[in-house]
Formats: C-alpha cells, structure tokens, sequence
C-alpha cells in the first residue's frame, strides 16, 4: 500500500539558523528524510549534469564496460550489478550508475573519453564541488540541531579527507520478463552522514518510516522542483544513537526511464564513529560500538557487491 507524504522543507540560507536547525531535528527524528531548498545550485547546473549523464549512459555497454567500477569505488557499476536489499530471492537491482569520488583523491577516479564527451570531466568535477559546499553547510546546521557546536565535523577532522562521492544513476524504462518482481533500487537505508538526492522527476521513491512493521507501509517521496531530497545515513543514526533515523527507501522500477544524482557524504575513513554525549545517558545506553568510519563503509559496500 502506499500513500503520499509531505516531508518539512528547509531552507538552506535562512537568517534564523537555530530555527532551522530545530526544524532538520524534528525532519531527522520524525522521517530521517526532508527537501532542502534556496541551497544555492542553480537550475541550469543540475541541467548540464543530467544532459551529460544521458549522454554516458546511451553509450554501447561495451564502452561503459571499459570504466567498471575499480577497487576505489569509482566508475560504473551495470544492471543487476548491485542487490541492495540481500534478504531477497530476487538478485539484481534494475539500474545501471556511475560513481565520482572526491576531487582531492581525483587520480582514482574513471572518466569517459574526452572525443565521445568533451565536457563530463569538468561538469562532474565542479558538480561535486557545488554539493559538497552544500552538504557542509547542511552538516554544520545539523551539528547544531544536536546541541553540538556548528564547526563538530570539522573539528573531528570529518572533512580532511572525505569520502564523499556523486553517483549518477539510471533507471531504464524496457524491462523484460525476467525482471518481474524487481526494483530500480531494492529496500536500503544510506551508509554515511546524509544523502541529497536530485531526480528528474519521474516518480518512484518511497520510503517506509517504521521497517518493523507488518506489513510494510511504503510512501512516495512527491518531486519537489529544484529541491534536494536529503536523507540520515546510517553512520549518523550510529552517532546519534538512533535518535535520528537511517530510512528504509526504494525505488520502484516504473517501466519509465528514470534518471537520478545521489551525493552521499561519508567522513574522512580514520574518523571514529561513537555515540554523541547528548545522546545517551544510564536508561538508554549506546546501541553500537565506536567503530571507523572506513571500515564501516567497507564492509557496506563489501555485503552490497558480493
Ligand atoms: O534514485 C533514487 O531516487 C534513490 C537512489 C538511492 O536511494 C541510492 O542510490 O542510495
Ligand atoms: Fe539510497
């Protein structure tokens, strides 16, 4: 069953940051998903980067094939190459992506050739750069929604090197028999601190708030033009020992062309993970152990690609 859904809007550049820090914590606790909009990146940038992910992914698979995925994570990943959700019986979610880690590790990164795609490289790269403004200045707010200072991440040393990266995703429209009960992206929670998300409107995302439940209520997340979808990931749940939720989401596969952009901000790979202060006391002790970053995300990625 699924119904609509209207999730809290923040607005990035509001003078009243503790209001709108009160706001991203109610968004956090409540859903752990929300619109974030007057973010700053303009419409005509999210146009050239959907217009130069069309282009990638129309290219004959065999020269897609040629930028498979490294063993830094970065480059393309094909249908049914990843299951997101493993307690299924149905292997393979129906999307094709294409991963772009952070500017200052570039050398790992994979890039289509300059002749097919002139302008990929310096679209994507200075993409990657507008969000991750964006998403720092997201965190900062967030560290406030925890009573912590606004600079928490910096001073843990979470942006020295992060591992944040974009990921150009498609959806295609043609299905065939075979993929009868799948999804474009099967039932998960995110890895990291948060996600923004930017579709191109085709439906298809939903979220389910309470994961325990049976059976399952699964909502849609409505486009909201110009905004960013953002969502908890699971090292903030862990942070904040699950006062902030990591959602369940998915993605339907529609039998429509469906393209999307997900940002995933995921700290430096040394940085430690623990339960925040303010977010445990004696009758509600810390639910995980401290654990690092990197080898936290590994392990993720680890489960999801095998
Ligand atoms: O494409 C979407 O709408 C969601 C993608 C997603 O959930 C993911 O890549 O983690
Ligand atoms: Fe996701």
């Amino acid at each position: 069953m699924s119904s609509g859904l209207s999730l809290p809007l923040i607005d990035l550049y509001s003078p009243d940051r503790a209001a709108v820090a009160e706001s991203i914590r109610q968004a956090c606790i409540e859903y752990g998903f929300f619109y974030v909009i007057n973010h700053g990146i303009g419409k005509g940038i999210f146009q050239k980067v959907f217009e130069e992910s069309q282009k990638f992914f129309s290219l004959p698979l065999e020269e897609k094939m040629k930028l498979k995925r490294n063993d830094a994570h970065r480059g393309y990943t094909a249908l049914y190459a990843e299951t997101l959700d493993t307690s299924t019986e149905f292997k393979g979610d129906l999307k094709e992506s294409f991963y772009i880690g952070s500017n200052s590790q570039d050398d790992l990164n994979q890039w289509p050739s300059e002749e097919s795609l002139p302008l990929w490289r310096d679209t994507m790269q200075s993409y990657h750069q507008d969000v991750m403004s964006v998403a720092k200045r997201l965190a900062s707010l967030i560290a406030l929604s925890l009573n912590l200072d606004d600079n928490f991440f910096e001073r843990i040393g979470a942006w020295d090197f992060p591992m944040a990266s974009v990921r150009l995703l498609h959806y295609p429209g043609e299905l065939s028999a075979c993929d009868n009960g799948k999804y474009g992206a099967s039932a998960h929670s995110d890895y990291g601190i948060i996600t923004l998300l930017v579709t191109d409107g085709v439906p298809g995302l939903q979220i389910c708030r309470e994961k325990d439940t049976n059976p399952q209520l699964w909502e849609n997340v409505h486009h909201v033009n110009g905004a960013f979808i953002v969502n908890v990931g699971d090292l903030l749940e862990r942070w904040t020992n699950c006062l902030f939720r990591s959602t369940l989401h998915r993605v339907l596969a529609i039998g429509k062309d469906r393209y999307s952009v997900a940002f995933f901000l995921d700290p430096n790979p040394d940085c430690l993970v623990e339960c925040l202060e303010s977010c445990c006391s004696d009758s509600h002790p810390p639910r995980f152990p401290p654990i690092r970053s990197g080898d936290y995300l590994k392990e993720r990625l680890r489960v999801t690609y095998s």
